[in-house]
């Protein structure tokens, strides 16, 4: 039987274990740098010879570390450390000294420390498992991680703090709700990080039978244990595809809410549905209405994966979004308005046990904070414990608020975390368990950097060139080309570039937010970009060629080769996992924010594997300054 608000409260726990530097935070914990002979998996550990993140006065120290003069850290004492004025981080010089220089390498100011320092309040280096091993993983989810990453794998940072932090603390008192943070670098696995805890616990309360049937659950098509939000339907579809390779052993049904499917399965009945998911269909449907009334069956979905908006629909029933209705009146758009009459919830939300914000930075951001506040909101609600909701809230706004606790296990995670979530967190989860790679906001290790200069004539001229160039030296290394993706700050801008490289015979995907291709919501368009685990699986089919973005015209037909290249904006730089073939980034736009490279440039170099982002600007003479400062910012992110 699940008891909540019976748990004692987490910030006096942990006070009691660990004294913190900060009031008001909750536990905190950085992965150790660990030793190279025992590196879970090399590019995701940090070097050895490098310190922690931030480099620590003494006085601070002393304070964090209850080193010297015996005296015990106090949180009031802690004074936080001093940072560095915008005149000071400009003046830092690139760092690219050579190896023999590493001794006078000049201090680097990440330009991310001022976001969120976690290190200034990290007091543990406790020792981490390892390996993955059974106990504390069922026997089932241990074959699966290995079958996944193959029979060597060892844990990364951040998967050592989640077996340590949130699989232990969950064996130990199931009972209870837990709040986490896991922040890490792109590519460090913090996908499998939640998933294991996550999957885990729910298929150990089904065995135990402790599982708790909502009244309300027997109403709705489908009552899942366990929601998780990410801000792209092609992430969805991705981390939906995680968790059931993670199930081949310990049965669990995932479902991907997506747009995806329909057309095909309109007409499919209830019974069958539900047969889809437990057979492990691909689970990617859309839920009809078949799926309630009817019969009044509730068919069994253990975790749904889907974005803030298609996760409401199925909450609250189609059509129910008021402005979106409005607006297809005054567009007088007949396909829209065929939404407007709202339709019957299809999701019940009584036994959810787990959420999981992925990408929480997105997802708490202004535009995307009120829907996913208030699916926290209604589920607390839907448990019977509801929680203050105001939609106007300015969460990053300073000044005193009353803590939230949600009924339910609740985990955050993001590679970066900006000030403003960080001060959300303060404020309204100060019992939240932080914990972090070493290398939090920092480039992969294994990821190179590269600084190309516009040569002053045509911009995707120079583009081309710097394509070729780089199929020019894989096919010297290795006799095969490799997969760049080019971002750009604007879909015009994808467009265009698409179709000169078109012109020129260079096969691109050109993906902007409303490509068609994104409307038929699978993730067809990706195909051959992102990484595929099965090697049962069919060859990943080419992927329509330049056309996507500009409708489609002869897509297939002039296919003389399949795409090497794919060209987006941001869209597709959170979360997504691409092939270790795509080796190179190019970052052509000036990067709008470092928060904004670190996640382009994070689609390679992705688990230990070698990728090298390569940035675009005007280096030289008249015009240089802005490309300069890239540079110097770019250079204090290399791990
Ligand atoms: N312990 C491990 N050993 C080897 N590979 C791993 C390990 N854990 C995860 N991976 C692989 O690393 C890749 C990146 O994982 P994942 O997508 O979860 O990273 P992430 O930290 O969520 O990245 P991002 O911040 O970009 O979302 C995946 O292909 C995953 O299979």
């Amino acid at each position: 039987m699940i008891g909540i608000g019976t748990a004692p409260s987490r910030t006096r726990l942990v006070k009691n274990l660990q004294p913190s530097p900060s009031s008001k935070s909750g536990k905190v914990e950085v992965a150790p740098p660990p030793e190279r002979e025992s590196a879970p998996h090399l590019g995701l550990t940090p070097r050895v010879e490098r310190a922690p993140v931030r480099r620590l006065g003494t006085r601070e120290q002393d304070l964090l570390f209850n080193k010297g003069k015996g005296r015990a850290p106090q949180a009031q004492r802690f004074q936080p450390p001093r940072r560095p004025s915008f005149r000071e981080r400009d003046a830092v010089p690139t760092p690219e000294p050579s190896s023999s220089q590493s001794n006078l390498k000049p201090k680097v100011v990440n330009p991310l420390s001022d976001e969120f320092d976690i290190s200034a309040r990290s007091v543990s280096t406790k020792e981490l498992p390892k390996e993955f091993a059974s106990p504390p993983l069922t026997e089932g989810l241990l074959t699966s991680v290995h079958d996944v990453l193959g029979p060597d794998a060892r844990p990364t940072p951040i998967q050592a703090l989640s077996l340590k932090h949130l699989v232990n603390e969950h064996e130990h008192d199931p009972a209870r709700y837990y709040e986490h943070l896991l922040a890490s670098e792109t590519g460090s696995g913090k996908s499998i990080a939640y998933l294991l805890p996550m999957l885990q616990d729910l298929k150990q309360s089904e065995v135990n039978n402790t599982q708790r049937a909502h009244p309300e659950a027997a109403r709705r098509a489908m009552n899942p244990r366990a929601i998780v939000l990410a801000p792209t339907h092609e992430l969805t579809r991705q981390l939906a595809g995680f968790a059931k390779e993670l199930l081949h052993h310990d049965k669990l049904r995932v479902l991907c809410a997506s747009r995806a499917n329909t057309a095909s399965r309109k007409n499919v009945s209830a019974s069958k549905m539900a047969d889809m998911l437990v057979d492990g269909g691909d689970g990617e449907l859309e839920v009809s209405s078949d799926l309630v009334g009817g019969s009044g069956q509730s068919h069994a979905v253990d975790v749904v994966v889907g974005t803030p908006a298609k996760v409401l629909e199925l909450m609250r029933g189609r059509g129910w979004d008021h402005d979106a209705r409005e607006s297809a009146d005054k567009r007088e758009d007949s396909r829209s308005r065929r939404k407007m009459t709202v339709g019957e919830p299809q999701m019940g939300l009584g036994n959810v046990e787990w959420v999981v914000v992925d990408e929480a930075d997105v997802l708490l951001d202004p535009d995307f904070q009120e829907a996913t506040r208030s699916i926290l909101a209604e589920i607390s609600a839907a448990r019977g414990h509801p929680v203050p909701f105001d939609p106007n809230l300015d969460l990053s706004a300073k000044g005193l608020q009353t803590p939230i606790k949600y009924p339910f296990n609740f985990v955050l995670t993001s590679a970066t975390i900006p000030s403003s979530l960080a001060v959300y967190l303060d404020k309204f989860h100060p019992s939240l368990t932080r914990l972090a790679s070493p290398n939090l906001h920092r480039l992969p290790s294994s990821l190179k950097t590269e600084h190309f200069s516009w040569t002053g004539g045509n911009r995707d001229a120079d583009i081309e060139h710097r394509l070729r160039r780089v199929w020019y030296e894989d096919m010297q290394k290795t006799g095969t080309k490799s997969k760049v993706l080019v971002f750009c700050n604007k879909g015009t801008r994808v467009e265009q570039l698409g179709a000169h490289l078109r012109e020129k015979g260079i096969a691109n995907v050109a993906l902007t937010r409303a490509g068609d291709a994104r409307k038929r919501g699978s993730n067809h368009h990706l195909d051959g970009f992102l990484r595929v685990r099965d090697a049962s699986a069919p060859a990943p089919a080419p992927a329509p060629t330049s056309s996507l973005a500009t409708g489609g015209a002869g897509a297939m037909d002039d296919l003389k080769e399949v795409p090497h290249v794919m060209i987006t904006t941001s869209l597709l730089s959170r979360g997504l996992d691409f092939a270790p073939d795509v080796k190179h980034v190019f970052i052509v736009d000036e990067p709008r924010n470092m928060v904004d490279f670190l996640h382009r440039a994070g689609r390679s170099g992705r688990a230990g594997e070698s990728g090298k982002v390569v940035v675009f600007g005007k280096t030289k003479g008249r015009g240089s300054e802005k490309a300069r400062v890239v540079r110097k910012k770019v250079g204090a992110l290399a791990a």
